[in-house]
Protein backbone atom coordinates (compact mmCIF):
# COMPACT_ATOMS: atom_id res chain seq x y z
CA UNK A 1 0.00 0.00 0.00
CA UNK A 2 1.19 3.52 -0.46
CA UNK A 3 2.77 5.17 2.76
CA UNK A 4 1.36 8.29 4.68
CA UNK A 5 2.64 11.21 3.31
CA UNK A 6 5.19 11.70 6.17
CA UNK A 7 6.11 8.22 6.94
CA UNK A 8 4.01 8.37 9.46
CA UNK A 9 -0.29 8.90 10.25
CA UNK A 10 -0.56 12.44 11.46
CA UNK A 11 -3.66 14.18 12.84
CA UNK A 12 -2.79 17.16 11.66
CA UNK A 13 -1.46 17.45 8.23
CA UNK A 14 -1.09 21.30 7.95
CA UNK A 15 0.82 21.59 11.15
CA UNK A 16 3.00 19.02 10.09
CA UNK A 17 3.12 20.72 6.25
CA UNK A 18 3.88 23.72 8.04
CA UNK A 19 7.10 22.02 10.38
CA UNK A 20 8.31 20.03 7.39
CA UNK A 21 9.04 23.41 5.07
CA UNK A 22 11.05 24.61 8.27
CA UNK A 23 13.27 21.04 7.99
CA UNK A 24 16.05 23.14 6.24
CA UNK A 25 16.78 25.95 8.94
CA UNK A 26 18.77 25.19 12.40
CA UNK A 27 16.79 26.41 14.91
CA UNK A 28 13.78 23.49 14.20
CA UNK A 29 11.88 22.89 17.18
CA UNK A 30 11.95 18.96 17.55
CA UNK A 31 10.47 19.19 20.83
CA UNK A 32 7.22 20.45 18.67
CA UNK A 33 7.62 18.05 15.88
CA UNK A 34 7.91 15.06 18.18
CA UNK A 35 4.44 16.21 19.38
CA UNK A 36 3.05 16.88 16.10
CA UNK A 37 4.66 13.20 14.24
CA UNK A 38 2.37 11.89 17.68
CA UNK A 39 5.46 10.71 19.30
CA UNK A 40 7.46 9.55 15.99
CA UNK A 41 9.81 12.31 15.74
CA UNK A 42 12.97 9.51 14.32
CA UNK A 43 10.69 7.79 11.70
CA UNK A 44 9.25 10.57 10.11
CA UNK A 45 12.73 12.41 10.44
CA UNK A 46 14.20 10.25 8.42
CA UNK A 47 11.54 9.25 5.90
CA UNK A 48 11.16 13.26 5.22
CA UNK A 49 14.97 13.70 4.74
CA UNK A 50 15.96 10.67 3.25
CA UNK A 51 12.67 10.11 0.69
CA UNK A 52 11.10 13.82 -0.01
CA UNK A 53 13.81 16.36 0.88
CA UNK A 54 16.99 14.23 -0.92
CA UNK A 55 15.32 10.93 -2.70
CA UNK A 56 17.91 9.02 -1.08
CA UNK A 57 16.04 5.80 -1.09
CA UNK A 58 15.49 5.84 -4.52
CA UNK A 59 18.28 6.01 -6.04
CA UNK A 60 19.47 2.92 -3.56
CA UNK A 61 17.04 0.85 -4.58
CA UNK A 62 15.62 1.21 -0.83
CA UNK A 63 12.41 -0.21 -0.62
CA UNK A 64 10.42 2.86 1.48
CA UNK A 65 7.92 0.33 3.31
CA UNK A 66 10.91 -1.99 4.57
CA UNK A 67 12.99 1.44 5.67
CA UNK A 68 9.76 2.76 7.62
CA UNK A 69 9.57 -0.81 9.16
CA UNK A 70 13.56 -0.33 9.92
CA UNK A 71 12.64 2.68 11.38
CA UNK A 72 10.09 2.02 13.39
CA UNK A 73 12.11 -0.95 14.96
CA UNK A 74 15.23 1.61 15.55
CA UNK A 75 13.20 4.07 17.03
CA UNK A 76 11.24 1.95 19.60
CA UNK A 77 14.92 1.12 20.66
CA UNK A 78 15.53 4.23 21.49
CA UNK A 79 14.83 4.57 25.81
CA UNK A 80 11.47 7.02 25.77
CA UNK A 81 12.63 7.20 29.99
CA UNK A 82 15.69 8.67 29.00
CA UNK A 83 15.72 12.55 29.43
CA UNK A 84 18.56 13.30 27.34
CA UNK A 85 19.43 10.20 24.95
CA UNK A 86 15.92 9.00 23.42
CA UNK A 87 14.65 9.31 19.88
CA UNK A 88 13.99 13.12 19.83
CA UNK A 89 17.42 13.26 19.94
CA UNK A 90 18.08 10.89 17.49
CA UNK A 91 15.81 12.99 15.27
CA UNK A 92 17.62 16.60 16.11
CA UNK A 93 21.29 15.06 15.40
CA UNK A 94 19.63 13.74 12.02
CA UNK A 95 17.94 17.06 11.29
CA UNK A 96 21.01 19.14 12.32
CA UNK A 97 22.83 17.63 9.99
CA UNK A 98 20.77 17.57 7.20
CA UNK A 99 21.04 21.30 7.62
CA UNK A 100 24.85 21.35 7.41
CA UNK A 101 25.20 18.79 4.69
CA UNK A 102 22.69 21.26 3.02
CA UNK A 103 25.27 23.84 2.29
CA UNK A 104 26.80 24.24 -0.76
CA UNK A 105 30.46 24.51 0.53
CA UNK A 106 30.15 20.84 1.31
CA UNK A 107 27.25 20.33 -0.46
CA UNK A 108 29.40 18.89 -3.60
CA UNK A 109 31.83 17.65 -1.60
CA UNK A 110 30.37 14.75 -1.04
CA UNK A 111 28.99 11.50 -2.85
CA UNK A 112 25.09 10.49 -2.34
CA UNK A 113 26.31 6.99 -0.42
CA UNK A 114 28.36 9.20 1.81
CA UNK A 115 25.71 11.64 2.74
CA UNK A 116 22.88 8.66 3.07
CA UNK A 117 25.95 7.49 5.75
CA UNK A 118 26.56 10.47 7.41
CA UNK A 119 22.15 11.43 7.96
CA UNK A 120 21.60 7.31 8.80
CA UNK A 121 24.64 6.84 11.17
CA UNK A 122 23.18 10.27 12.87
CA UNK A 123 19.65 8.57 12.95
CA UNK A 124 21.19 5.68 14.91
CA UNK A 125 24.30 6.70 16.39
CA UNK A 126 22.17 6.18 19.70
CA UNK A 127 19.90 3.60 19.89
CA UNK A 128 19.57 1.34 22.64
CA UNK A 129 21.34 4.08 24.93
CA UNK A 130 20.61 3.32 28.63
CA UNK A 131 21.19 6.29 30.07
CA UNK A 132 24.37 5.59 31.71
CA UNK A 133 28.09 6.75 30.73
CA UNK A 134 30.56 4.46 29.75
CA UNK A 135 32.30 5.03 32.66
CA UNK A 136 29.39 3.86 34.52
CA UNK A 137 29.26 0.64 32.73
CA UNK A 138 33.00 0.11 33.18
CA UNK A 139 32.44 1.04 36.62
CA UNK A 140 29.70 -1.23 37.73
CA UNK A 141 30.70 -4.07 35.03
CA UNK A 142 27.81 -4.31 32.96
CA UNK A 143 27.73 -6.94 30.45
CA UNK A 144 28.30 -4.50 27.32
CA UNK A 145 31.67 -3.09 28.58
CA UNK A 146 32.70 -6.52 29.06
CA UNK A 147 31.42 -7.52 26.02
CA UNK A 148 33.44 -4.23 24.21
CA UNK A 149 36.48 -4.49 26.92
CA UNK A 150 35.86 -1.06 28.21
CA UNK A 151 36.82 0.65 25.01
CA UNK A 152 33.87 3.09 22.96
CA UNK A 153 31.37 0.33 24.82
CA UNK A 154 28.30 3.00 23.75
CA UNK A 155 29.62 3.49 20.34
CA UNK A 156 30.00 0.20 19.66
CA UNK A 157 26.74 -1.29 20.71
CA UNK A 158 24.56 1.35 19.05
CA UNK A 159 26.27 0.23 15.72
CA UNK A 160 25.65 -3.41 16.57
CA UNK A 161 22.13 -2.73 17.79
CA UNK A 162 21.35 -1.05 14.28
CA UNK A 163 23.06 -3.35 12.15
CA UNK A 164 21.93 -6.58 13.70
CA UNK A 165 18.12 -5.04 12.98
CA UNK A 166 19.40 -5.27 9.43
CA UNK A 167 20.40 -9.17 9.03
CA UNK A 168 16.63 -9.64 9.40
CA UNK A 169 14.73 -10.16 6.04
CA UNK A 170 11.10 -8.11 7.34
CA UNK A 171 13.53 -5.26 7.87
CA UNK A 172 16.82 -5.18 5.42
CA UNK A 173 16.06 -2.44 3.44
CA UNK A 174 19.43 -2.50 1.96
CA UNK A 175 18.95 -5.46 -0.26
CA UNK A 176 18.73 -3.21 -2.90
CA UNK A 177 22.12 -2.07 -2.89
CA UNK A 178 24.77 -3.55 -4.60
CA UNK A 179 27.47 -5.39 -2.37
CA UNK A 180 30.26 -2.87 -2.99
CA UNK A 181 27.92 0.05 -1.99
CA UNK A 182 26.56 -1.85 0.77
CA UNK A 183 30.16 -2.57 2.46
CA UNK A 184 31.54 1.16 1.86
CA UNK A 185 28.09 2.21 3.97
CA UNK A 186 28.72 -0.16 6.27
CA UNK A 187 32.45 1.15 7.01
CA UNK A 188 31.31 4.52 6.72
CA UNK A 189 28.63 4.16 9.35
CA UNK A 190 31.03 2.50 11.27
CA UNK A 191 33.54 5.08 11.44
CA UNK A 192 30.84 7.77 12.47
CA UNK A 193 29.40 6.54 14.95
CA UNK A 194 32.39 5.39 16.74
CA UNK A 195 33.64 9.43 16.20
CA UNK A 196 30.97 10.58 18.21
CA UNK A 197 32.72 8.99 21.11
CA UNK A 198 33.80 12.09 23.52
CA UNK A 199 37.17 10.40 23.95
CA UNK A 200 38.24 10.51 20.38
CA UNK A 201 36.95 14.27 20.61
CA UNK A 202 40.62 16.14 20.75
CA UNK A 203 42.32 14.16 18.40
CA UNK A 204 39.79 14.35 15.63
CA UNK A 205 39.35 18.11 16.03
CA UNK A 206 43.34 17.99 15.57
CA UNK A 207 42.82 16.15 12.69
CA UNK A 208 40.26 17.97 11.17
CA UNK A 209 42.36 21.43 11.38
CA UNK A 210 44.97 19.94 9.86
CA UNK A 211 42.89 18.44 6.92
CA UNK A 212 41.22 22.21 6.33
CA UNK A 213 44.64 23.37 7.04
CA UNK A 214 46.08 21.90 4.37
CA UNK A 215 43.54 21.84 1.97
CA UNK A 216 42.19 25.34 2.03
CA UNK A 217 46.13 26.43 1.08
CA UNK A 218 46.77 23.69 -1.63
CA UNK A 219 43.37 24.79 -3.12
CA UNK A 220 43.30 28.17 -2.84
CA UNK A 221 40.70 28.36 -0.23
CA UNK A 222 38.11 25.39 -1.76
CA UNK A 223 37.46 22.47 0.03
CA UNK A 224 38.78 19.73 -1.77
CA UNK A 225 39.20 16.69 -0.28
CA UNK A 226 41.32 14.01 -1.54
CA UNK A 227 41.48 10.74 0.67
CA UNK A 228 38.88 8.56 1.75
CA UNK A 229 40.60 8.85 5.52
CA UNK A 230 40.07 13.18 4.86
CA UNK A 231 36.42 12.76 3.46
CA UNK A 232 35.64 10.98 6.74
CA UNK A 233 37.74 13.21 8.90
CA UNK A 234 35.37 15.88 7.83
CA UNK A 235 32.01 13.87 7.57
CA UNK A 236 32.63 12.56 11.03
CA UNK A 237 33.38 16.45 12.42
CA UNK A 238 30.20 17.39 11.18
CA UNK A 239 27.86 14.67 12.80
CA UNK A 240 30.36 14.99 16.02
CA UNK A 241 29.38 18.79 15.98
CA UNK A 242 25.75 18.21 15.46
CA UNK A 243 25.75 15.50 18.15
CA UNK A 244 26.86 18.45 20.61
CA UNK A 245 25.66 20.96 19.21
CA UNK A 246 22.89 22.18 21.51
CA UNK A 247 24.74 25.43 22.98
CA UNK A 248 24.68 26.76 19.19
CA UNK A 249 20.54 26.78 18.97
CA UNK A 250 18.12 28.94 19.85
CA UNK A 251 18.30 29.80 23.64
CA UNK A 252 14.47 27.90 24.39
CA UNK A 253 15.69 25.10 22.65
CA UNK A 254 19.37 24.95 23.79
CA UNK A 255 17.71 25.26 27.49
CA UNK A 256 15.12 22.20 26.98
CA UNK A 257 18.49 20.08 26.01
CA UNK A 258 20.18 21.32 29.11
CA UNK A 259 17.47 20.22 31.39
CA UNK A 260 17.15 17.23 29.63
CA UNK A 261 20.67 16.18 30.13
CA UNK A 262 21.29 17.42 33.51
CA UNK A 263 18.10 15.21 34.37
CA UNK A 264 19.55 11.91 32.83
CA UNK A 265 22.99 12.49 34.91
CA UNK A 266 21.47 13.21 37.67
CA UNK A 267 19.84 9.60 37.91
CA UNK A 268 22.84 8.21 36.71
CA UNK A 269 24.06 9.74 40.40
CA UNK A 270 21.73 8.24 42.10
CA UNK A 271 22.47 5.42 41.05
CA UNK A 272 25.95 6.10 41.28
CA UNK A 273 24.68 6.60 44.97
CA UNK A 274 23.21 3.96 45.73
CA UNK A 275 25.85 1.57 44.84
CA UNK A 276 27.93 3.67 47.18
CA UNK A 277 29.95 4.87 43.83
CA UNK A 278 31.91 7.89 44.01
CA UNK A 279 29.53 10.44 41.96
CA UNK A 280 30.52 11.39 38.31
CA UNK A 281 30.95 14.78 37.69
CA UNK A 282 27.52 17.10 37.09
CA UNK A 283 26.07 13.71 38.49
CA UNK A 284 24.81 15.08 41.99
CA UNK A 285 21.62 16.85 42.68
CA UNK A 286 22.43 17.57 45.44
CA UNK A 287 25.49 19.92 44.13
CA UNK A 288 24.34 21.70 40.94
CA UNK A 289 26.54 22.89 38.91
CA UNK A 290 24.48 23.97 35.61
CA UNK A 291 25.58 27.12 34.37
CA UNK A 292 29.27 26.51 35.39
CA UNK A 293 29.38 22.96 33.36
CA UNK A 294 27.87 24.73 30.60
CA UNK A 295 29.94 27.17 30.32
CA UNK A 296 33.23 24.97 31.09
CA UNK A 297 31.69 22.65 28.47
CA UNK A 298 31.37 25.65 25.67
CA UNK A 299 34.54 26.71 26.35
CA UNK A 300 36.84 23.53 26.53
CA UNK A 301 34.85 21.36 23.85
CA UNK A 302 31.83 22.86 21.88
CA UNK A 303 33.47 26.23 20.85
CA UNK A 304 36.79 24.73 19.85
CA UNK A 305 35.11 21.92 17.62
CA UNK A 306 32.47 24.99 16.20
CA UNK A 307 35.15 27.20 15.34
CA UNK A 308 36.90 24.91 13.29
CA UNK A 309 33.75 23.93 12.14
CA UNK A 310 33.30 27.88 10.97
CA UNK A 311 36.35 28.01 9.31
CA UNK A 312 35.95 24.14 7.40
CA UNK A 313 32.06 25.77 6.51
CA UNK A 314 32.85 29.60 5.67
CA UNK A 315 31.38 31.56 5.19
CA UNK A 316 28.71 29.33 6.84
CA UNK A 317 27.94 28.14 10.51
CA UNK A 318 28.94 31.88 11.51
CA UNK A 319 24.84 31.81 13.18
CA UNK A 320 25.73 29.04 15.28
CA UNK A 321 29.13 30.28 16.46
CA UNK A 322 27.24 34.16 17.62
CA UNK A 323 24.23 31.87 19.16
CA UNK A 324 26.72 30.06 20.77
CA UNK A 325 28.82 33.07 21.98
CA UNK A 326 25.71 34.50 23.32
CA UNK A 327 23.98 31.42 25.03
CA UNK A 328 27.51 30.88 26.87
CA UNK A 329 26.76 34.73 28.17
CA UNK A 330 23.10 33.39 29.31
CA UNK A 331 24.77 30.82 31.62
CA UNK A 332 27.82 32.58 32.47
CA UNK A 333 25.50 35.41 33.87
CA UNK A 334 23.79 33.06 35.92
CA UNK A 335 26.79 31.38 37.51
CA UNK A 336 26.15 31.75 41.35
CA UNK A 337 28.47 33.66 43.16
CA UNK A 338 30.64 31.02 44.82
CA UNK A 339 30.00 31.40 48.83
CA UNK A 340 32.42 34.40 49.83
CA UNK A 341 34.42 31.69 52.18
CA UNK A 342 35.39 33.69 55.79
CA UNK A 343 38.58 34.73 56.16
CA UNK A 344 37.68 36.19 59.65
C1 LIG B 1 23.08 20.59 26.54
O1 LIG B 1 24.14 20.07 27.34
C2 LIG B 1 24.81 18.97 26.87
C3 LIG B 1 24.57 18.36 25.63
C4 LIG B 1 25.33 17.23 25.26
C5 LIG B 1 26.30 16.74 26.11
C6 LIG B 1 27.12 15.59 25.74
C7 LIG B 1 28.14 15.02 26.47
C8 LIG B 1 28.66 13.99 25.71
N1 LIG B 1 27.92 13.99 24.56
C9 LIG B 1 28.12 13.11 23.41
C10 LIG B 1 27.93 11.66 23.82
O2 LIG B 1 26.56 11.48 24.15
C11 LIG B 1 28.36 10.79 22.66
N2 LIG B 1 27.58 9.53 22.55
C12 LIG B 1 27.91 8.63 23.69
C13 LIG B 1 27.30 7.28 23.47
O3 LIG B 1 27.66 6.72 22.21
C14 LIG B 1 27.32 7.55 21.11
C15 LIG B 1 27.92 8.92 21.26
N3 LIG B 1 26.98 14.95 24.59
C16 LIG B 1 26.55 17.33 27.35
C17 LIG B 1 25.79 18.46 27.73
O4 LIG B 1 25.97 19.11 28.90
C18 LIG B 1 26.74 18.41 29.91
C19 LIG B 1 26.19 18.70 31.27
C20 LIG B 1 26.84 20.02 31.66
C21 LIG B 1 28.03 20.22 30.73
C22 LIG B 1 28.14 18.93 29.89
ZN1 LIG C 1 24.15 11.62 20.74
Amino acid sequence: GNLPKFGVEVEDEDAMSLMVSQINTWNFDLFKFAVISKDHPLVSMAYVILQSERNLLRSYNVDPPTFIKYMFVIEANYHKTNPYHNATHGADVMQSCHVLLGYSVVEQVFTDLEVFAALFASAIHDVDHPGLSNQFLSNTSNELAILYNDHAVLENHHLATAFKFLQEDELNWASGMDDKQRQLFRKMVIDLVLATDMSKHLSLLADIKTTVESSKVAHNGKLVLESYNERMLVLQGIVHSCDISSATKALPIYKAWTERIIEEFYQQGDRERDLGLNLSPMCDRQNPSIEKSQVGFIDFIVLPLWETLGELMFPYCQEMLSQLNENRMYYFSRIPESPRCSIT
